[in-house]
Protein backbone atom coordinates (compact mmCIF):
# COMPACT_ATOMS: atom_id res chain seq x y z
CA UNK A 1 0.00 0.00 0.00
CA UNK A 2 1.15 3.29 -0.93
CA UNK A 3 2.54 5.41 2.15
CA UNK A 4 -0.15 7.86 3.22
CA UNK A 5 -0.07 11.27 3.24
CA UNK A 6 -0.79 13.20 6.47
CA UNK A 7 -4.15 14.76 6.82
CA UNK A 8 -4.30 18.57 6.13
CA UNK A 9 -6.36 22.18 5.24
CA UNK A 10 -10.11 21.26 5.03
CA UNK A 11 -9.98 17.72 4.18
CA UNK A 12 -8.64 17.14 8.26
CA UNK A 13 -10.78 19.90 9.71
CA UNK A 14 -14.13 18.02 8.03
CA UNK A 15 -12.29 14.94 9.17
CA UNK A 16 -11.98 16.13 12.61
CA UNK A 17 -15.29 18.00 13.39
CA UNK A 18 -16.95 14.45 12.39
CA UNK A 19 -14.62 12.32 14.24
CA UNK A 20 -15.71 14.32 17.24
CA UNK A 21 -18.97 13.88 16.92
CA UNK A 22 -18.72 10.96 16.71
CA UNK A 23 -17.35 10.64 20.01
CA UNK A 24 -13.50 10.62 19.47
CA UNK A 25 -11.24 13.31 20.91
CA UNK A 26 -8.09 14.21 19.37
CA UNK A 27 -4.87 14.90 20.98
CA UNK A 28 -3.50 17.99 18.98
CA UNK A 29 -0.01 17.50 20.11
CA UNK A 30 0.36 14.03 18.85
CA UNK A 31 -2.08 14.58 16.60
CA UNK A 32 -3.78 11.13 17.18
CA UNK A 33 -7.35 10.05 18.15
CA UNK A 34 -9.11 8.36 21.14
CA UNK A 35 -12.46 6.93 22.06
CA UNK A 36 -13.58 4.82 25.36
CA UNK A 37 -16.18 2.58 23.85
CA UNK A 38 -17.83 0.57 27.14
CA UNK A 39 -19.66 -2.46 25.76
CA UNK A 40 -22.46 -4.57 27.82
CA UNK A 41 -19.77 -7.38 28.60
CA UNK A 42 -16.28 -8.70 28.48
CA UNK A 43 -17.72 -11.09 25.00
CA UNK A 44 -19.06 -7.81 23.74
CA UNK A 45 -15.93 -5.88 24.32
CA UNK A 46 -14.02 -8.78 22.82
CA UNK A 47 -15.85 -9.47 19.69
CA UNK A 48 -15.50 -5.61 18.79
CA UNK A 49 -11.73 -6.24 19.25
CA UNK A 50 -11.79 -9.36 16.82
CA UNK A 51 -13.53 -7.88 14.19
CA UNK A 52 -11.72 -4.21 14.41
CA UNK A 53 -8.06 -6.75 14.40
CA UNK A 54 -9.86 -8.21 11.02
CA UNK A 55 -9.65 -4.54 9.70
CA UNK A 56 -6.54 -3.53 10.94
CA UNK A 57 -4.91 -6.39 9.30
CA UNK A 58 -7.12 -5.87 6.05
CA UNK A 59 -5.70 -1.85 6.61
CA UNK A 60 -2.03 -2.44 7.31
CA UNK A 61 -2.61 -0.12 10.08
CA UNK A 62 -3.17 -0.48 13.69
CA UNK A 63 -4.64 0.67 16.97
CA UNK A 64 -3.30 0.94 20.22
CA UNK A 65 -5.30 -0.01 22.30
CA UNK A 66 -6.25 -1.61 25.96
CA UNK A 67 -9.03 -3.55 27.01
CA UNK A 68 -10.34 -3.93 30.76
CA UNK A 69 -13.33 -6.09 30.86
CA UNK A 70 -15.73 -4.37 28.73
CA UNK A 71 -14.30 -1.27 28.15
CA UNK A 72 -11.94 -0.57 25.21
CA UNK A 73 -9.82 2.21 24.94
CA UNK A 74 -8.43 3.49 21.40
CA UNK A 75 -5.92 5.81 20.09
CA UNK A 76 -5.22 5.79 16.78
CA UNK A 77 -2.47 7.66 14.77
CA UNK A 78 -0.31 7.21 11.68
CA UNK A 79 3.10 6.11 13.44
CA UNK A 80 4.73 6.72 9.68
CA UNK A 81 4.02 10.09 9.98
CA UNK A 82 3.75 10.97 12.96
CA UNK A 83 -0.05 12.11 13.03
CA UNK A 84 -3.36 11.45 11.65
CA UNK A 85 -3.89 10.15 8.15
CA UNK A 86 -6.95 8.68 5.51
CA UNK A 87 -5.90 5.24 7.56
CA UNK A 88 -7.19 6.94 10.77
CA UNK A 89 -10.26 7.87 9.44
CA UNK A 90 -11.11 4.25 8.01
CA UNK A 91 -10.39 2.82 10.98
CA UNK A 92 -12.15 4.67 12.92
CA UNK A 93 -15.33 4.11 10.98
CA UNK A 94 -15.04 0.91 10.71
CA UNK A 95 -14.60 0.56 14.46
CA UNK A 96 -17.90 3.01 15.07
CA UNK A 97 -19.57 1.05 12.86
CA UNK A 98 -18.98 -2.48 14.57
CA UNK A 99 -20.73 -1.00 17.81
C1 LIG B 1 5.33 -2.11 7.63
C2 LIG B 1 3.94 -1.76 7.96
O1 LIG B 1 3.20 -1.50 6.81
C3 LIG B 1 3.87 -0.54 8.84
O2 LIG B 1 4.68 -0.70 9.97
C4 LIG B 1 2.45 -0.16 9.26
C5 LIG B 1 1.76 -1.19 10.11
N1 LIG B 1 0.70 -0.63 10.94
C6 LIG B 1 0.68 0.67 11.27
N2 LIG B 1 -0.23 1.15 12.11
C7 LIG B 1 -0.25 2.41 12.47
N3 LIG B 1 -1.18 2.84 13.32
N4 LIG B 1 0.66 3.27 11.98
C8 LIG B 1 1.60 2.91 11.12
O3 LIG B 1 2.39 3.74 10.69
C9 LIG B 1 1.64 1.56 10.72
N5 LIG B 1 2.51 1.12 9.85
Amino acid sequence: MARPSKLEGAERAAALTALTAAGWTHDAKRDAISKTYTFKNFVEAFGFMTKAAIWAEKLDHHPEWSNVYKTVEVTLSTHDVDGLTELDLKLAQKMDAFT
